[in-house]
């Protein structure tokens, strides 16, 4: 699903956030990336998202090159990902319904079954009796979950997320990360950035870390010890 063939990322800073990063996620796999603050990964998701693009090197995602792909194929290569951010980025204006439907309306799907699929995300993760809400009213927590939610309406092969449980507390985070775990059950393909070592060691999925940008281990879920 996911091929990193030799990856290095500069910034125009000169700054080098990845070097030389090679590692192949299989279709359904759930993935931790880890590393100190600076390691790389965010810059990793980055790539991922074609919000940045690798200097050097091949980023394959279900079989396409993302470093050569033309800026008018993005919009649609991106419609095979559901993205989650720790701060979830809602938009507080719109009801939970209508920021979970978002992604539909980009994808030009009809408002009926919008409504249909906004609310079987919404059952999901549930909040479905949250749909006419303000996201500001909702707890740290539900907030995360609409985001979540927003993140597999449009139900994308790949999920990749960028410490989604960071402002969390343990219980919800343990949540959260079963929630990933559901989509990873039904075939999605799950990568999440976090440096939270509790909750990886708990998780028991395979686990890349990252130091100055290089992958250091590449820890197989049976060896992850709790
Ligand atoms: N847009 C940018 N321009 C220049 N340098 C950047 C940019 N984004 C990240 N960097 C640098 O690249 C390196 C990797 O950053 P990155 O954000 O990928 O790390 P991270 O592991 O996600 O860190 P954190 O856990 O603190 O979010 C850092 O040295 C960072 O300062």
């Amino acid at each position: 699903m996911i091929r990193f063939d030799q990856v290095s990322k500069r910034y125009p800073t000169g700054q080098e956030a990845l070097s030389g990063l090679s590692f192949h996620v299989e279709p359904g796999e759930m993935v931790f990336v880890t590393g100190h603050s600076g390691a790389g990964k965010s810059t990793l998701l980055k790539l991922l998202a074609m919000i940045e693009r690798p200097t050097r090197g091949s980023v394959t995602v279900d079989g396409r090159n993302l470093a050569t792909a033309r800026a008018s194929a993005i919009p649609r290569l991106r419609r095979k990902l559901g993205m989650v951010f720790q701060d979830h980025r809602l938009l507080m204006d719109r009801t939970v319904f209508a920021n979970v439907e978002l992604p539909l309306v980009i994808a030009g799907i009809a408002p009926a079954e919008r409504a249909r699929r906004v609310r079987a995300a919404l059952e999901k993760v549930g909040l479905l009796a949250y749909e006419k809400q303000a996201p500001a009213l909702l707890s740290t927590g539900e907030q995360q979950r609409v985001g979540i939610a927003r993140a597999i309406v449009a139900k994308p092969p790949l999920i990749i997320a960028d410490e989604p449980t960071g402002n969390l507390d343990p219980r919800l985070a343990a949540e959260i990360m079963g929630l990933f775990d559901q989509f990873q059950k039904i075939g999605t393909t799950v990568l999440v950035a976090s440096h939270d070592l509790m909750l990886i060691k708990r998780t028991r999925k395979r686990v890349l870390v990252l130091d100055h940008g290089r992958l250091v281990d590449d820890v197989p879920a049976t060896e992850v010890m709790a």
